[in-house]
């Protein structure tokens, strides 16, 4: 499918999806624990894989919709009957779709099971680096292996791994700690990381630390990175997860850029947490936007304004590269986004994707193996046919840069907003966005 945007202005109130990291882990934790409820959860592609890799290690899932009460269509709960500690041996091969977060997790969680358990993916997930896990997991006494020896997926990965210290890179990937933290947990010595980079995507690691604590499950930072004690049980009636800010992100760049005269865009859903992404708000002020965050109240709201080009390091924060790109396509002189590397390990390289895709929409672009510099068009941008690579980030981020460009931009693979935000195009339009999806 693809989405077709026209040239439009944007205000009005909207609701973030809730967190897709957070919903992850809060299944995956109620998983190696007896039983939990996960309110609010986000009901999309990526954490239903995590759903179904409970239900493949002995669990039971249960996505409940009481009547649809939030009007989105999605589950307004999850109940899960965990497995309670080890993982049994799957039957099947278990699919995680397009998901990097529930084939990291899940195969630190597989490496504790008696037998083995084959992962695999879609062709994005199965060309994702997952190599310094499987090593982790055999120096931890698992077996780890990629069928193609290629260190991507598909994995057999298996025989009751035990705890003990590892050492991992950090610079690729923050989804090996908090895979080995989590399954660490429920072996009899726990786990110590020791990062042998430094580590990216940091704020990452803390969400998991904070999602573990709430589930009555210590975990401790070291010299050398964390460490995770053994023989712990997890255990919570009920969690609740909290509003997704890289999903906020689009809606804010929206409204930075495309605010209607006199108009703003409310965010709904904007509570602090341990989320790196919140950094965008900060992006935005530094931009030139107006924006406040009414923390208490969880409300961010933004009115456009002049921007300009600023320095984005995105080291913790990959997945606002998308966003921050647009918003320097349109924004006056140079944006920076630097410390990127990681970002081309996602479900596309978004560096080189973004670079791409700018550039047919008029914006002068520069890529490094670790930035990409974006100066904004002296026009505005101009509508393209530009591709979404299968990725939803692209797909989202891309949508806002067609609210500002001359004529129709048209986006591919508009359906792929399933796996983190699927119902971005209609809270689009609700802010008055000129979009159509076929
Ligand atoms: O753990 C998580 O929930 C995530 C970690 C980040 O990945 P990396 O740690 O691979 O950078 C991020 O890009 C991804 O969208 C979600
Ligand atoms: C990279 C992402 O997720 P994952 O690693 O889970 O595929 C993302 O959501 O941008």
């Amino acid at each position: 499918m693809d989405a077709h945007v026209s040239p439009s202005r944007v205000a009005g109130r909207a609701r973030a999806p809730p967190s897709k990291s957070y919903t992850h882990r809060a299944i995956l934790a109620a998983g190696y624990g007896g039983g939990t409820v996960v309110t609010d959860p986000l009901d999309s592609a990526d954490p239903r894989a995590t759903g179904r890799a409970v239900e493949a290690f002995g669990g039971a899932v249960d996505w409940v919709d009481d009547g649809d009460a939030a009007g989105d269509g999605g589950a307004t709960a999850v109940d899960v009957e965990g497995f309670a500690g080890r993982p049994a041996t799957p039957d099947d091969v278990i699919d995680c779709a397009n998901s990097g977060t529930t084939m990291r997790l899940v195969t630190a969680a597989a490496g504790l099971t008696e037998g083995l358990a084959v992962l695999t993916g879609d062709d994005s997930l199965r060309s994702r680096p997952q190599g310094p896990l499987l090593e982790a997991v055999e120096s931890l006494g698992g077996r780890a292996e990629s069928t193609r020896r290629n260190g991507r997926a598909p994995l057999v990965v298996g025989d009751a791994m035990g705890g003990g210290s590892v050492a991992i890179p950090g610079d690729v990937s923050s989804q090996f700690v908090t895979a080995l933290l989590m399954a660490g947990a429920v072996t009899d010595d726990g786990v110590a990381v020791d990062l042998e980079t430094e580590l990216k995507s940091a704020p990452y690691v803390e969400i998991t630390r904070e999602v573990m604590a709430a589930f009555g499950v210590d975990t401790e930072r070291t010299d050398a990175g964390f460490r995770v004690p053994g023989g712990q049980t997890y255990a919570a009636e009920e969690y609740a997860v909290p509003g997704d800010f890289s999903s906020m992100s689009y809606l804010l760049a929206a409204g930075a850029v495309a605010a209607a005269d006199g108009g703003s865009v409310v965010v709904e859903g904007a509570r602090p947490s341990a989320q790196g992404d919140s950094a965008i708000v900060d992006v935005l002020d530094r931009m030139g936007a107006d924006v406040d965050w009414d923390e208490d109240a969880g409300e961010i709201t933004v009115r456009g304004g002049d921007l300009s080009g600023v320095e984005v390091d995105v080291g913790d924060t990959p997945d606002l590269l998308p966003t921050v790109a647009v918003l320097g396509a349109v924004a006056d002189g140079e944006t920076r986004i630097v410390n990127a590397e990681h970002v081309r390990y996602k479900e596309t390289d978004r560096v080189a994707a973004m670079a791409e895709s700018l550039e047919a929409m008029g914006a002068a672009v520069t890529e490094r193996p670790d930035s990409l510099t974006v100066r904004g068009a002296d026009t505005a941008l101009s509508g393209a046919t530009v591709h979404g690579r299968g990725d939803h980030r692209l797909v989202m981020a891309l949508t806002v840069a067609g609210l500002v460009a001359d004529g129709e931009t048209t986006v591919t693979g508009a359906e792929h907003v399933d796996v983190s935000f699927p119902t971005f195009f209609d809270t689009m339009a609700d802010l008055g966005a000129s979009v159509s999806v076929e």
